[in-house]
């Protein structure tokens, strides 16, 4: 064997160092005694140090915590791989730094001799998550990182309902006030939620999304407060939703389904405007946004006992209320174009119209899942096409979900009776006109005189009513598919 040069061996290292620094994970090495050995640039950016501020020194002279919570005080004590650890620091520079890291013992002559991590902070994490996500909706590619995926502008409909709520919500976004989003499910709540966090100054801050209803009502307090090391066995140093929204948003869904004792944890939160992890005696102010979101009636809740009073004034100072689709017909046919269009990409597909019987369908439904559901029934009608088949009719639709949709347009004369017994007959007669023109235009494209023909009145007749009712035709013109502007199709 040919013996390596003390010049060989200088060579070598400095490689080993260029390719250490050229990794985008932070690198880093600690004797056991917490001498800093290793230190490479994706680490010293993330920590916002320099060479000198570290390689040489001590670890608890550079970093900030307990010295239980050094990585290299664990491992010295049980040299084994420390795996998927979370800790939060403060360096000697006064940045903080979430970051999750991996941990492993290394051995000269058999003796443990220094401990090497190799950890990537949070934002960086949640950016390769969002590059994950995006890259399942090629539509969606270039988003934003700071944990959302929607803005305000991808919220799509015509209707005056849902234009009246985009206005609210963009007047809303200007400041911090919480907000409550009271819609059905599948409305958009949480498309509001991410669009007025986007719209805000604070929009790169974090979006922090809980689901009340999906956490165990054990570990809610918990990861709502966070942790201090000990608090009980296993527990780590970790914060809570609050401190992880720091001056973004914390956006609680389905906020109905939090217990009557959370509901009283989460009101001293909110009174306090601090937060303190469990097992720590250092309170935190609480500087994110609040905005919440239910299903349900929580009025009708707090009259019942099930949700408390005090706490629902306190989350309602603003209320935007997301109406149901089936009080906006007029946007189905964007939304069905839209979401058309998406499965075409994400099931290499070509559909380029949706024929009239299954748009007149659509229109007839009463969506009670919303706009979900739509969502879900194009899915399921996609699956059942041809790649090579151009319209999407009523035939694709799987048996069971055309019952489903059929069933409505049978029930929609008796609901129309219940829905219609105190309105005023002109005002009635109006409504009907406006939904009949309008459905004329939808099924043919915006096209003046083609509906005027369906109509079985003149042109000049129906360009009368037009402007009678406040119908702006251009808004119903055919474009294909795949065009991307958001306007009814075909
Ligand atoms: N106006 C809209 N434009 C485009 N897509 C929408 C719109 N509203 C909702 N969606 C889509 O509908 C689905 C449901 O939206 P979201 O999850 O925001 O509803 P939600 O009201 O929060 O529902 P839940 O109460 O069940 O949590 C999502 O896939 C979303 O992308």
């Amino acid at each position: 064997m040919i013996k390596k040069t003390y010049e060989d061996l200088e060579n070598e290292n400095r490689l080993l160092h260029s390719i250490i620094d050229v990794v985008s994970d932070g690198v880093y090495a600690v004797s056991v005694d917490g001498t800093i050995l290793i230190c490479n640039k994706a680490h010293k950016k993330m920590d916002g140090t320099t060479h000198n501020h570290v390689v040489g020194k001590k670890d608890v002279d550079v970093y900030y915590l307990e010295l239980e919570n050094f990585q290299r005080y664990t491992v010295t004590k049980n040299p084994e791989p420390l795996l998927d650890q979370y800790m939060t620091y403060t360096t000697i520079t006064g940045k903080k730094v979430d970051i999750v890291y991996n941990s492993y013992p290394f051995f000269q002559n058999g003796t443990l001799s220094a401990v090497i991590s190799i950890g990537r902070d949070k934002p960086s994490i949640n950016e390769l998550l969002t590059m994950a996500l995006n890259s399942f909706n090629n539509k969606k590619s270039n988003r934003i990182t700071n944990g959302t995926l929607y803005t305000l502008e991808d919220i799509i409909g015509n209707s005056a309902e849902i234009q009246k709520t985009l206005k609210q919500a963009r007047k809303v976004a200007q400041n911090q006030s919480t907000v409550m989003l009271l819609g059905e499910t599948g409305t958009g709540k949480e498309l509001f939620a991410q669009g007025i966090h986007n719209a805000s100054a604070y929009n790169s801050r974090p979006f922090i999304a809980v689901n009340c209803a999906a956490i165990p009502e054990t570990l809610m307090e918990s990861l709502m407060m966070g942790t201090s090391k000990g608090a009980f066995s296993g527990a780590l140093d970790t914060p809570g939703f609050f401190e992880q929204a720091e001056n973004g948003t914390l956006f609680l869904d389905e906020i109905n389904s939090l217990s009557i004792s959370l509901q009283a944890k989460l009101l001293r939160l909110l009174q306090d405007k601090t937060v303190r992890r469990l097992g720590d005696n250092k309170e935190r102010k609480i500087s994110c946004r609040i905005i919440s979101a239910t299903n349900q009636d929580l009025f009708i809740m707090a009259r019942n006992g099930a949700f408390r009073e005090d706490l629902l004034y306190r989350l309602t100072p603003i209320i935007l209320d997301i109406p149901p689709l089936r009080e906006r017909a007029e946007d189905i046919p964007m939304l069905a174009k839209e979401f058309v269009s998406r499965f075409n990409d994400q099931l290499a597909m070509n559909i380029k119209l949706i024929a009239q019987d299954l748009l007149q369908l659509f229109l007839s439904y009463r969506w009670p899942g919303n706009i979900r559901e739509l969502e879900h029934v194009i899915e399921s009608a996609m699956s059942m096409t041809e790649s090579t088949e151009a319209i999407l009719s009523n035939e694709h639709l799987p048996r069971i979900l055309k019952k489903r949709l059929m069933s409505d347009q049978e029930t929609t004369g008796l609901s129309n009776m219940e829905a219609t017994a105190n309105k005023p007959l002109p005002e009635l007669v109006r409504q009907y006109e406006k939904q009949t023109i309008e459905n004329a235009l939808i099924l043919n494209n915006g096209n003046v005189s083609q509906c005027a023909i369906q109509l079985g009145i003149t042109r000049q007749n129906l360009h009368y009513h037009l402007r009678r009712l406040g119908i702006n035709s251009v808004l119903y013109k055919a474009q294909s598919i795949s065009d991307t502007t958001s306007s009814p199709l075909p």
